[in-house]
């Protein structure tokens, strides 16, 4: 079947100095080093996926600081599939990020209380070194690991990398989380130490998290918790007791313990533990995702200076808690002598304008956000351009779910059309992107550019077959191994069972993401249609709910978000019906006629086999505190299945919502009148 997902690319933006960007100025050191032509970004990405070789060459242009030299790029490891990197090098993640000592800002931290903190690089490095001798002198050791529930502050980052100083495995979920979901977590990796806020505000509210973090003590006593560090209120920045427990002390009373020592930055393998992420738990325990030092190190700065041509001038700033992976991504632009511009709350409140206009006056020239907030500001109709100047604006990185070729357009044009719009994709499980910007190639509209450097990426088929020339859609998988896949899940055996079952079962020896996506044959671009889970396939075509919700996005000034899930109940349905879910904005109705226009948008857009069997009006999305829609627990919902909503949703209560849904029949028969009596 040939595919309608590319009949016209639209060209966005085209750099107009490209020789200049950090990826041609790397391809020209990799001809001239290896004595090849590699003529432009499609010949060097085929070669970085060919040749192990092109990870020594990105060793060396990345300038990775070590104290001894690998003595090869790659061997065998305990987990088929997952080999070890760089094996005899040691270095420090923690050291490589605080090379610079002057006096410029590498952090400005802001928030809802308003408050602006700013901390220079030698400031940084001075509040490492008191965090890490205390740590040391409390008995933080190799291996060990520290659990925090944080804002996003920049004690948060002084806490990872003075844990990361030392060897330490750093763990972080926001403090939205509730106090199962973090435990669902920290229990599994057992941490020595656990810091915590006691006090934050959240759009607009004083949040006292007293009785969260006494639960969490408690929950965590019996699995090797020794130590709880409070951390004053991030309103008032007073002390505040929790009480109970005499291993419960102060930052203050904690640093004081610090004995002064030196900033020693311990030399470790390139795969020691850095970071523990975590799966995302809406459909099952949340799996322990440990990342390595080196690993994490290598991939974030590969694709930071590679999507978005980081230099040690730029601001960035990355709008992230420090519970999604992208808090991790973030932390490594201080490698760069990058500053970093931290916020913490909803972007909201008091008022999206005000955000915007924080955004601007900081000089951010890297901006990384998500779809859903751009889908807000245009929903609301709000004109960036009359709030801010956003004139230092050179790279906008949008990730975290489907960008709809509508965002695409409104976005260029709405923030003054001069930067490189950049759309990426990859996630928790290898920290980094498959897929993402490529400042030397043309924009399209709706087209992710490229693989990333150095990432086998491909589109399968269910057999397993490679179908990406066809510019069909099939799975995201990557066919070889890169630096960043995880080193084991916490609590696996020691074969990576758990892990090689998580990824490598479905096309057995390859890397399945769980992404459904299909590539531009003519352009190379691609577009990411959805979680595979989520794909829907009514009748027998397939398709992703981006697509559907790329249409939608037509409506969303009266529409303000939208899910699009499969319904096949066991035993009573023989084929999968798709079912679209509409949150309608105050003020706007859902009528018969709406749903009629909807319907005919979406068979003129895609076909008459897209168009959902039954459209509803419901209160709310389910979204993980990450802000991502939960298809597959509404799906199972939908379908029959009872759910234990986890910690990860940010909004549970609207998963029940869905239930009634199982009785479709009835339902449909309700809705039909209900909706021609609005007609
Ligand atoms: C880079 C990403 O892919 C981020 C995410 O969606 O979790």
């Amino acid at each position: 079947m040939a595919s309608s997902y590319f009949d016209s690319s639209h060209l966005l933006w085209e750099n107009p100095q490209p020789q200049f960007t950090n990826v041609e100025i790397f391809r020209r050191m990799v001809n001239r080093k290896r004595g090849l032509n590699l003529k432009d970004y499609h010949e060097f990405h085929r070669y970085s996926i060919e040749n192990y070789s092109f990870w020594e060459d990105a060793w060396q242009h990345l300038r990775i600081i070590y104290s001894v030299p690998p003595q090869s790029v790659i061997t065998e490891g305990s987990i088929p599939n997952v080999p070890i990197w760089f094996p005899g090098a040691r270095l420090n993640y923690a050291e490589n990020l605080l090379w610079r000592n002057d006096d410029s800002i590498a952090c400005t931290a802001g928030g809802e209380p308003g408050k602006v903190a700013e901390c220079t690089f030698r400031e940084l490095r001075l509040r490492v070194q008191k965090m890490a001798s205390a740590l040391r002198a409390n008995g933080l050791q190799i291996g060990d690991r520290i659990a925090a529930v944080v804002t996003n502050s920049i004690e948060a980052v002084v806490l990872a990398l003075a844990t990361a100083s030392i060897g330490g495995i750093y763990s972080s979920t926001a403090t939205d989380m509730g106090s199962q979901g973090i435990l669902d977590r920290y229990r599994q990796i057992q941490p020595k130490f656990l810091f915590s806020e006691t006090e934050v505000m959240y759009a607009g509210k004083t949040v006292d998290l007293r009785d969260k973090v006494a639960a969490v003590i408690k929950g965590l006593q019996q699995h090797g918790l020794k130590c709880t560090v409070l951390l004053p209120s991030a309103i008032t920045a007073k002390e505040i007791e929790v009480g109970g427990d005499s291993n419960t002390t102060t930052l203050r009373k904690f640093l004081a313990t610090g004995t002064g020592s030196e900033l020693v930055f311990e030399q470790l393998p390139f795969n020691h533990p850095l970071y523990i992420l975590y799966s995302s738990g809406t459909s099952g325990p949340p799996k322990c995702i440990v990342h390595s030092a080196g690993g994490v190190l290598m991939q974030t700065l590969k694709d930071q200076r590679m999507f978005f041509d980081m230099k040690d001038s730029d601001t960035l700033f990355q709008f992230t808690t420090t519970g999604w992976m992208m808090w991790n991504f973030m932390v490594s632009a201080l490698a760069s002598g990058c500053r970093m511009v931290l916020y913490d709350g909803s972007p909201f409140h008091p008022t999206l304008e005000a955000y915007l206009k924080f955004i601007s006056d900081a000089g951010v020239t890297l901006w990384g956000t998500s779809p859903r907030f751009l889908a807000e500001v245009k929903g609301r109709k709000i004109t960036p351009l009359e709030i801010g100047s956003f004139e230092g604006l050179r790279t906008m990185a949008v990730t975290g779910a489907v960008v709809t070729p509508p965002i695409f357009k409104w976005t260029q044009e709405a923030f003054g059309g001069k930067f490189h719009f950049v759309s990426t994709s990859g996630g928790t499980d290898i920290c980094c992107a498959f897929v993402g910007g490529v400042p030397s190639l043309p924009v399209y509209v709706g087209e992710i550019q490229h693989k990333a450097l150095g990432m086998a990426v491909e589109v399968f088929d269910e057999n397993g077959k490679n179908i990406e020339h066809t510019g069909q859609a099939g799975e995201l998988v990557c066919t070889r191994p890169h630096p960043s896949l995880p080193v084991m899940f916490w609590g696996d055996t020691p074969d990576g069972k758990k892990l090689r079952d998580t990824y490598f079962n479905f096309y057995p020896g390859v890397w399945r993401q769980g992404d459904f996506m299909v590539v531009n044959p003519k352009t190379k671009g691609i577009m990411i249609l959805g979680r595979s889970d989520g794909v829907l396939n009514p009748n027998g075509v397939r398709f992703g709910s981006g697509e559907i919700y790329t249409v939608m996005e037509r409506y969303n000034t009266i529409i303000e978000d939208c899910i699009c899930v499969g319904q096949r109940r066991a035993n009573i349905d023989e084929h999968e019906r798709v079912l679209l879910f509409l949150k309608m904005r105050p003020g706007n109705n859902f009528t018969a006629t709406l749903e009629n226009e909807i319907r005919s948008s979406i068979r003129t857009a895609l076909s008459a086999r897209h168009v959902p069997t039954h459209i509803f009006e419901v209160e709310d999305i389910p979204v993980t505190i990450n802000g991502k829609k939960i298809e597959i627990a509404v799906k199972h919902i939908v379908s029959g299945s009872n759910l234990k909503p986890s910690g990860t949703v940010a909004n549970p209560e609207s998963l029940n919502l869905y239930y009634k849904y199982k009785n479709i029949e009835e339902i449909a028969k309700n809705h039909r009148a209900e909706t021609k009596s609005k007609l």
